[in-house]
């Protein structure tokens, strides 16, 4: 009878070797994937080792004729206050994120965007002290309504390549070379 196999199965080499070519930002979340480390998503089990709250945000880029894209200052009093972000906010309990930004674009800006003028860009996975941010990011051409300033201190049109002449959340900084790349500077 053939004893215990001393050999790993390929499967499990496999399983063993570092992911290359990740970049060093998304290291620590795949490593923390790898070894069955910590998560939960809206309070609900995935990995349950000292949990990391995971916030799923919506956003958009809206886009004008002149390809350049809107940021919107946070609001004094929130954190990072201050700070020139993408519109879009939290998605509740029983909302899918499309429905999530539609419904922030009116709140925020006054705007009616349709869902099929929506269309996914790029993602955000940033961790901050206290949760995990992933925030998927759409780009909108076409909406109805004139944009206004509802919620934040201010509203500004920017070409893709000033974006970083404006303090941005540090997710959002790798948000910009696929606008620069879809929009050009
Ligand atoms: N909308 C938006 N949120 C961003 C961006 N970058 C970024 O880190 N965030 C973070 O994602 C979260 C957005 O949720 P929110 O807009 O509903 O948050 P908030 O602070 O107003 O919270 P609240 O509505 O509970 O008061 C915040 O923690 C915010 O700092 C961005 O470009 N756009």
């Amino acid at each position: 009878m053939a004893g215990p196999s001393t050999t790993r199965s390929p499967s499990r080499e496999r399983r063993k070797q570092p992911t290359s070519c990740c970049p060093a930002s998304s290291e620590g979340w795949t490593k923390k994937l790898r070894t069955g480390g910590a998560r939960s998503i809206s309070g609900g089990p995935f990995f349950s080792e000292s949990p990391v709250k995971l916030v799923l945000v919506a956003a958009c880029a809206l886009v004008d004729a002149d390809r350049r894209v809107l940021i919107a200052q946070r609001p004094e009093g929130k954190q990072l206050a201050g700070l020139w972000e993408f519109p879009g906010g939290k998605v509740e309990p029983g909302e899918r994120p499309e429905e999530t930004l539609i419904r922030e674009l009116h709140e925020e800006l006054g705007i009616t965007v349709k869902e099929a003028c929506l269309a996914p860009l790029t993602f955000a996975s940033h961790t901050y002290e206290t949760f995990q941010l992933l925030m998927p990011l759409w780009i909108c051409k076409r909406w109805e309504g004139q944009v206004i300033q509802k919620e934040h201190q201010a509203l500004k049109w920017v070409r893709p390549n000033k974006l970083r002449d404006y303090a941005m959340p540090p997710a959002d900084e790798p948000l910009i070379p696929p606008l620069v790349d879809l929009l050009g500077g």
